[in-house]
C-alpha cells in the first residue's frame, strides 16, 4: 500500500489528509476487488474462495476489511456491493479454522473484532445474496451480511435464516418470493419497517446507490422483475398488521 493525497470533492472533504490506496493491479487473495458501473462509482467486493464456498477466514475477513477502508475512503465511490458466488454468499464463519480454538482464546482475544468493520463504514453496503448464506441473520458476528445495510436475496438464496437476536435494525430486506417466509419469524420487523420509508430516502440520496443497486441486481442469478407476474415481493413494504384483540368470553 501506498499514500496520496486526494483531491477534496464538494461530497467529501478529506483535508488533503493521506489515504491509503492500493495499488493499480493489487491482487487480494480470497478477493476480487474493482469498481464498477457506468462513473465507476461503485466499490464491488467478490468473495472468491471457491473451494470452501467462501468461509470467512481471518485471511478474507483482514482483506476485507482493506477493501472497505479503500472504498471508504475513495471519494468517487458513492456505495458498496458485497457478494459471492452463484453457490455460496458465504458459508459463513470457518468452521476448520475454529474447531481448535478454546473459548478462553475466543473471548480474551477478542474473537471476530474484525469482523465488525463492515457496520462501520460510512457509505451504504448492499450485499448481493446468491446460494448458500447459513445463519445469515442470526447472532451479533454472524456473518458480514448482517450488518450491510440493504440485503437484495435472490431466489435461489438457500439455507434462510430464521430472523432473530440482533438482526440488524439498520438492515432494509430486499427478497424475492421463495424467502419471503422467513420475514414473518422476525419478532424485529415492525421495527424495521417503521424505519424503512425515511432510511430508504437517505439511502437513495446518497451519491452512488442507485448504480450499485444495479451493480448488486447484475450480481444476482436472478435480478429483480425476472420471476414475472409480480412474483417479486419487496419488504418492507407495508406497515404491520394490526391484530384484533378476540373479544373476552
Ligand atoms: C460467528 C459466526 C458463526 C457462523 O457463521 S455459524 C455458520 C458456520 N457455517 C456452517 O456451519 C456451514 C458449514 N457448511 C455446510 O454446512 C455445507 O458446506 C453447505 C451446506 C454450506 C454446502 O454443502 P455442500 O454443497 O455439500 O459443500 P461441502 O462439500 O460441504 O463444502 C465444500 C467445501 O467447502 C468447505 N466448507 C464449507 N463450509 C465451510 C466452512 N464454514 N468453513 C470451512 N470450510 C467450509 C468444505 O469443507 C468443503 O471443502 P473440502 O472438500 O476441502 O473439505
Amino acid at each position: 500500500y501506498y499514500t496520496r493525497s486526494i483531491p477534496c470533492s464538494p461530497a467529501h472533504c478529506c483535508n488533503d489528509v493521506p489515504v491509503s490506496l492500493p495499488p493499480a493491479g493489487t491482487q487480494f487473495q480470497y478477493l476480487v476487488v474493482e469498481k464498477k458501473g457506468a462513473k465507476q462509482n461503485v466499490g464491488v467486493i467478490q468473495l472468491n474462495r471457491p473451494k470452501a464456498l467462501n468461509a470467512l477466514c481471518d485471511g478474507l475477513m483482514n482483506e476485507m476489511n482493506q477493501a472497505l477502508d479503500f472504498f471508504e475512503k475513495d471519494p468517487d465511490v458513492g456505495a458498496i456491493v458485497i457478494t459471492g458466488s452463484e453457490k455460496a454468499f458465504a458459508a459463513g464463519a470457518d468452521i476448520k479454522e475454529m474447531q481448535n480454538r478454546t473459548f478462553q482464546e475466543c473471548y480474551g482475544g477478542s474473537f471476530l473484532a474484525h469482523w465488525n468493520r463492515v457496520s462501520l463504514v460510512r457509505k451504504p453496503v448492499i450485499a448481493a445474496v446468491n446460494g448458500y448464506a447459513p445463519r445469515m441473520f442470526l447472532g451479533k458476528y454472524c456473518t458480514m451480511v448482517n450488518f450491510c445495510v440493504i440485503v437484495s436475496a435472490s431466489s435461489r438464496q438457500t439455507q434462510m435464516p430464521v430472523l432473530t437476536g440482533n438482526c440488524g435494525s439498520l438492515n432494509i430486506l430486499f427478497m424475492q418470493r421463495a424467502n419471503g417466509k422467513c420475514l414473518s419469524q422476525s419478532s424485529r420487523i415492525n421495527s424495521i419497517q417503521t424505519l424503512a420509508p425515511s432510511l430508504q430516502l437517505w439511502l437513495w440520496s446518497f451519491l452512488g446507490v442507485e448504480s450499485a443497486y444495479s451493480e448488486a441486481e447484475k450480481k444476482k442469478d436472478r435480478p429483480w422483475g425476472s420471476e414475472g407476474g409480480g412474483g417479486i415481493r419487496a419488504y418492507p413494504l407495508q406497515p404491520p398488521a394490526v391484530s384484533t384483540p378476540s373479544p373476552l368470553p
